[in-house]
């Protein structure tokens, strides 16, 4: 048993490994020629990008539908049947502001996973290339909106995302914000602290413990990111202003809080939106888990349905120096 049953075009360029029990997963099986011919061969002018777990190419189905396709390394010893049954399980979580997950395609030591196309890529880029066009402010606000509802989403449907960071927001055609799933929610990130530089909580170094509210403490980080235009760890900045929790409190400090946005938003911008956003970047990147608030009530705030709580820069638990602080000072 476990034995591959059948091999679809044994020896071809097109072979690839379908199991027994994997007949009930066949609506979400891509045939690996049908994404052979979609990538032109995985051709390199369709490479969207390569990163440390693997290529990402655009696709064209024979439907027309726009695809992309990252291919990802199997471990030997990693347990396919459970990662599989993950991956359709995500293939069904349906929300307008998550980069929908159409399926799967499995290889010798190989997993093809294929996601709606995204055409204007990641807001890694737009949040922190000078040469691409910059996001208007209500064009932010939007994203944050719908990023902040796809994740209550998530923890609604008990799902972790794991690994939220500005490089898993996808934009579609409408600049809609779109969560992508990166590797970590299905646990195979290679990386043990499970998600990204910067965007890791401080107890989940310690307790190598994903929560709902690890995830809080990376959306917090995203939305100090949206309004600074600037990473939430810069290694080279001042010490002041190493990361953006130092920065944002030291501009709250000298009572000029919009001070901390972004220089390229130049006059294209709402005060009030702005204060709110960075206070509640703060409030969700508190030390202490249980000071932060739940994805329900981040939605409430930024919708307005409910009133943010004080917070003044000098609180216990924000300005404190990030574990990142003495490892890298
Ligand atoms: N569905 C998609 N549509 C368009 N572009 C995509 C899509 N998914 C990924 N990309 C692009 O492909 C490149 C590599 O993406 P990938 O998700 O592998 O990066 P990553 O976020 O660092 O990885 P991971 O989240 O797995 O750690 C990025 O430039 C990303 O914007």
């Amino acid at each position: 048993m476990g034995a591959a049953l059948r091999s679809m075009y044994a020896n071809s360029k097109y072979e690839e490994v379908r199991e027994e029990w994997e007949e009930d997963y066949s609506p979400q099986r891509f045939s690996y020629k049908g994404l052979y011919k979609a990538t032109k061969g995985f051709k390199e002018s369709e490479l969207l990008g390569t990163e440390a777990n693997g290529a990402v190419y655009r696709g064209k189905l024979s439907s027309n539908a726009h695809i992309a396709v990252k291919r990802v390394s199997l471990d030997a010893e990693q347990d396919t049947k459970h990662l599989v049954s993950q991956i359709v399980g995500i293939g069904k979580l349906r929300h307008k502001n998550l980069v929908q997950l159409l399926g799967y395609c499995r290889r010798k030591g190989e997993l093809l996973l294929v996601y709606d196309y995204m055409p204007y890529g990641n807001l890694d880029d737009f949040l922190f290339n000078e040469e691409k066009p910059k996001l208007s402010w209500s064009q932010r606000l939007h994203i944050i909106k719908g990023v902040a509802s796809a994740l209550l989403y998530l923890h609604e449907q008990i799902v972790l995302h794991r690994d939220v960071k500005a490089a898993n927001v996808l934009l579609d055609e409408d600049l809609n914000g779109r969560l992508d799933f990166g590797l970590a929610i299905f646990g195979t990130n290679r990386n043990p602290m499970l998600g990204s530089v910067g965007y890791v909580a401080p107890e989940l170094i310690i307790t190598g413990m994903p929560t709902t509210k690890a995830d809080v403490y990376s959306f917090g980080a995203l939305l100090l990111e949206f309004a600074c235009g600037r990473m939430f760890i810069e290694y080279p900045g001042k010490p002041e202003e190493f990361n953006l929790i130092s920065w944002v409190c030291q501009c709250s400090k000298r009572g000029n809080l919009v001070g901390a946005r972004d220089i390229r938003l130049e006059g294209d911008y709402v005060s009030k939106e702005i204060e709110m956003v960075l206070k509640l970047g703060l409030l969700c990147v508190q030390y202490n888990p249980e000071d932060r608030p739940s994805m329900a009530q981040v939605v409430s705030y930024i919708d307005g349905n409910a009133v943010l709580p004080e917070m003044p820069p000098d609180t216990p638990g924000i300005s404190i120096p990030t574990p990142y602080h003495e490892v890298l000072a």
